[in-house]
Parts: C-alpha cells; sequence; structure tokens
C-alpha cells in the first residue's frame, strides 16, 4: 500500500475523550456518567495523505479533530507527533506545536474575528510566531497567500462579514497555511457552504495540499463529499472507529454494515430513492454516547447482529492490507 512508504506524522493510540456531565444538565439517572464522544480511535497520519473522517451528526468526528491538536483535554490514550507524545505538553509547548498543527473550522464567520480586517486576520498567526519579521515582510507573504487562495489584493482592508461564505473559508484556509504547516485538521469546511461552492474550496485544499505537501484530516457527515480529496477514510460511528480503508478499496468494496448505509444515503438524483434505501439500512435512532450499547456499539441498528455483538466489542482488524473493518460477523457477511 502506498503510504508504507510514507512517513509518519501523527500516530493516535487507544484515543478517548469522556465529558463529564454537568448536574445541571442531566436527567438523574445520567449523573456521573460519562458522554464518550471520543471512545478508542487508533489512527496513523501519513506525510502529504488526506484522511477523510465520515460519520453521521453527535458521532464524535468533531472532538476527535479537536483532539488531535488538544483542544479538547485527552482522558486517555496518546496522540504522538513526530515521536513527540502530545499529551505530555504544557501550554506553552502545545502552543509552539501549533506552528505545525493547524485546524479549520465548519462556520468560516464565526471562525473570524469580526474587528479584524483581513490582512491582519491571515497575518495574526505569522506575527505571533515570528516578530523578528518587518512589516514588509509581513504583508508580502500575507499578500502571497491571499493570491494562492485565490482572494483579490484589493479586499486586504475589508472585513469578514463582508464575504460569502465561500471567501470566508479561503481567509481562513489562507490564515491556517500562513505558518507552513504540515497538518491541516478540517473540521466540516464546507458543510456551511452553497453545494456550489464546496467543489471550490474542496479543489483549492487538494491543489495548497499537493503544492505544500501538506497532510489533511478532512472531517464530513457524507462520504461523497470527501471521496474526492481522500486518500484514505475513516468511518466513524458513536465514538468509534468502525472502518478504515484506502478510498480504492472503500468505495470498491465497503465491509462494516454501518458503512454501507451511509453509502446507500450518498445523494442519487431520485430523492425518493435516497430516502428510501437509507431508512430500509439504518432503522431506529442513534443511541446515546452517554449510554452506549454493550459489545459493538452499532449493533442495535445493525440488520445482522447477533448475541456475539452484544457481548464483545470489537476492534478494527484487517480485511485486507489497505483494508480494516470493526465488525465480529465480518467472515459470515463478506
Ligand atoms: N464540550 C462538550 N461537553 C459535553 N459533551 C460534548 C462536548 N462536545 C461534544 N459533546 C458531545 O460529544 C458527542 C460528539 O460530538 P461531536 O461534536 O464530536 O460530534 P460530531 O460527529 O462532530 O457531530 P456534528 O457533525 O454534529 O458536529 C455529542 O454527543 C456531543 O453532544
Amino acid at each position: 500500500m502506498q503510504h508504507h512508504t510514507q512517513k509518519t506524522l501523527m500516530e493516535v493510540r487507544n484515543l478517548k475523550v469522556h465529558f463529564t456531565i454537568k448536574p445541571d444538565n442531566a436527567w438523574p439517572w445520567q449523573k456521573g456518567h460519562a458522554l464518550k464522544a471520543v471512545d478508542g480511535v487508533d489512527l496513523t497520519i501519513y506525510e502529504g495523505e488526506t484522511l477523510g473522517v465520515v460519520g453521521e451528526s453527535g458521532c464524535g468526528k468533531s472532538t476527535l479533530a479537536r483532539a488531535l491538536l488538544r483542544l479538547v483535554p485527552i482522558t486517555e490514550g496518546n496522540v504522538v507527533w513526530l515521536g513527540q507524545d502530545l499529551t505530555d505538553l504544557d501550554k506553552k509547548q502545545m502552543r509552539d506545536k501549533r506552528q505545525e498543527l493547524q485546524m479549520i473550522f465548519q462556520d468560516p464567520l464565526a471562525s473570524l474575528d469580526p474587528r479584524m480586517t483581513v490582512g491582519d486576520i491571515i497575518a495574526e498567526p505569522l506575527v505571533t510566531f515570528h516578530p523578528e519579521l518587518s512589516k514588509d515582510e509581513v504583508k508580502s507573504a500575507v499578500r502571497q497567500m491571499m493570491d494562492r487562495v485565490g482572494l483579490l489584493p484589493n479586499v486586504i482592508n475589508r472585513y469578514p462579514h463582508e464575504f460569502s461564505g465561500g471567501q470566508c473559508q479561503r481567509i481562513g484556509i489562507a490564515r491556517a497555511l500562513i505558518l507552513k504547516p504540515k497538518l491541516i485538521v478540517c473540521d466540516e469546511p464546507v458543510s456551511a457552504l452553497d453545494v456550489s461552492i464546496q467543489a471550490q474550496v474542496v479543489n483549492l485544499l487538494k491543489e495548497l495540499q499537493t503544492e505544500m505537501n501538506l497532510s489533511l484530516v478532512f472531517i464530513a457527515h457524507d462520504l461523497s463529499v470527501v471521496k474526492h480529496i481522500s486518500d484514505r477514510v475513516l468511518v466513524m460511528y458513536l465514538g468509534n472507529p468502525v472502518e478504515l480503508a484506502s478510498k480504492r478499496s472503500l468505495y470498491a468494496q465497503p465491509q462494516h454494515p454501518y458503512t454501507k448505509a451511509l453509502m446507500s444515503a450518498v445523494p442519487v438524483p431520485d430523492p425518493r430513492i435516497e430516502r428510501s434505501k437509507s431508512i430500509q439500512l439504518l432503522a431506529g435512532d442513534l443511541p446515546s454516547p452517554i449510554n452506549p450499547p454493550s459489545g459493538c456499539v452499532f449493533r442495535t441498528r445493525c440488520p445482522h447482529a447477533n448475541d456475539t455483538c452484544a457481548a464483545q466489542k470489537p476492534v478494527l482488524s484487517a480485511f485486507s492490507n489497505e483494508h480494516q473493518v470493526a465488525c465480529s460477523r465480518l467472515a459470515e457477511l463478506s
């Protein structure tokens, strides 16, 4: 598989993020329980690759994204960045790492400071980490980056509210790239944008990735959005990884019943077909991460679940050398 020859940037080991529920926000039976937003993720991120992360709302994608940059407290496990465990670092050391690890957010306007001009927003990380640079040097770096992401030079003194969602996301991308990071975690960067704009932003990220040898973690709630940009895709369900594979293998032969259901929900020209198919395949509601099902967390919605699934929690295991699946019944079903 292609990535075996690539350098490892990040190694995520048994990562768990559990939130404590504040007594005021909880029903009596929930008190003292943890909300298991991410419950045991193992993952390697290679240099220059794009890893898509997909799952429905609430499955823990955003929490996983934030945990990779330690923007949420990590309950258990490790995030090793270029051989160094980020969970060992103090605040100052972690802040310094932000030069190499950046994030792009879902709501482009909300993530930009409304009182700052575009030029200042993009310059800020550079000014913070490189106080030695002259004003002219900063300005020229900002102009270059603006050009690179498709913003015209004459907008440099404007404010975020004057821009469309797509342009705001370009500003966010320029800001994330100005320090030439190695990894960018993109948390649903196009979900809030018009469908007609989504492809432009995805294509821009892909171009920049190739040009700068960036690695991207690209989060989305449906498989069609990550298909174009990803080298590998991780499918999450209720805080757990259910399938991790090369793009080719995942889309050609999805193995996990949840992934198969997601595939069927990928928009098709006739909306009536899409709806009836996804309902048929994914019956029932998403269980609560406060009280997840025992064993396999997907079993309550899985058409193939049996007693083993209730008793044993499956872990990602090799289906082929480029494809891992967490399903106890894989051998019988595939
Ligand atoms: N700070 C927090 N405190 C308590 N619970 C949280 C917190 N952040 C997230 N959660 C909960 O963790 C679970 C996972 O949330 P997360 O936002 O990671 O999911 P997601 O897959 O990104 O969903 P979405 O697509 O809606 O953003 C949810 O049940 C959510 O309510």
